[in-house]
């Protein structure tokens, strides 16, 4: 027993909430060099015990939101994600958040919670390429660094944040691009937000479209959100996957557009009858690089079509499900398109 108090310093580090969801960085294989792997099987609580250089960053802390490949991420689990990530930033206990996630889907949930969290405390998304048991797992520097960017003042302000192999991106901008390469994601359109080096940070950019405590997005209360489908272009496209999404219960449809957000002429023409209808049409593209605009080789004005700008399919998706919430007009959604 001591015979005098001791006396406690303050402590000063920033407090990170880790919050997992499973994925790659949580995979576990038989040995460490297999390429057969099971995604979401690691706790949160061994990735932390596993990192204690950690420590010297932030007082971190962890939860086990969801243990899933992101290909089985949905939008219950994301709807849960924003509400929690929410709560937790209202009450000025937490300084950020850092969302583990598999790179399958992150870009997906990187946008949703982009528009879905009001404030401006970080949030930063990571994974990995290699599962937790690999030879050279990327996944330990991985969280090692989104945590230095969650603990970051600097990293206030400039919306949802992934950080992957030593990149930061932001939500709008961030894709995947390689199957299995852990040089993944690259941001092609606005370019990447910073970099970061073994938990020293470095900024070159805020993001140009609005998020998070800009939004005007909320999910409270939202129990489903209205479907929306993609559909996918290339030559001699059946038309009638248009007609089966309708018949389904589609309120809106991405079509992942060849080209500049081009489909066939059979498609234009069964698009603009399900527009008629009442049916959102939104023109994304297939391609990795470029925007879509609008009344380039389609006539949007005439056909009541929307162009997705700067986003991909799944993102142009994502902002649709949300528009679709609210009774709005067609130039109200396209406004959409070229603000978030
Ligand atoms: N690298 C990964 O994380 C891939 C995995 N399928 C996932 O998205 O969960």
């Amino acid at each position: 027993m001591p015979t005098r108090k001791e006396k406690r310093l303050p402590d000063h580090r920033p407090r990170v909430m880790i919050l997992a969801t499973g994925g790659t960085i949580a995979g576990s294989a038989a040995s460490a060099a297999q390429s057969s792997y099971a995604p979401g099987q690691v706790g949160v609580d061994a990735m932390i015990e596993a990192l204690p250089g950690m420590r010297s960053l932030a007082r971190v802390r962890g939860e086990q939101v969801a243990s899933v490949g992101s290909q089985d991420m949905t939008f219950a689990i994301m709807r849960r994600l924003a509400g929690r990530i929410n709560t937790l930033l209202a009450s000025d206990e937490i300084n950020g958040v850092v969302v583990t996630h598999g790179t399958d889907t992150m870009e997906e949930t990187a946008y949703f919670l982009n528009l879905t969290v009001h404030s401006k405390a970080p949030v930063v998304l990571t994974g990995a390429m290699r599962p937790f048991t690999a030879i050279s797992a990327d996944g330990p520097l991985n969280l090692y660094n989104a945590v230095a960017v969650a603990a970051d003042p600097e990293a206030a302000g400039r919306g949802t944040l992934a950080v992957m192999n030593d990149r930061i991106h932001s939500a709008h901008s961030l894709t995947k691009s390689n199957t299995t390469a852990v040089e993944t994601f690259i941001s092609p359109i606005n370019g990447l937000i910073g970099t970061v080096n073994y938990g020293r940070n470095e900024y070159f950019r805020h993001p140009f479209r609005r998020h998070t405590h800009q939004s005007e997005f909320s999910i409270d209360g939202v129990t489903d959100l209205p479907r929306v489908d993609i559909l996918y272009a290339c030559a001699d496209m059946p038309a009638d996957l248009i007609d089966c999404s309708v018949e389904r219960g589609a309120k809106g449809i991405v079509v992942a557009g060849d080209g500049n957000g081009n489909m066939n002429a059979a498609t234009i023409e069964r698009a603009a009858q399900a527009a008629k209808k009442g049916v959102v049409i939104v023109r994304g593209s297939r391609v990795a690089t470029g925007t879509v605009g609008r009344n380039v080789e389609i006539d949007d004005d005439h056909l009541g079509f929307i162009a997705a700008d700067e986003l991909n399919p799944p993102k142009a998706r994502i902002l649709l499900m949300l528009a679709l919430l609210k009774n709005r007009t067609r130039r109200q959604i396209q406004k959409l398109f070229y603000t978030y």
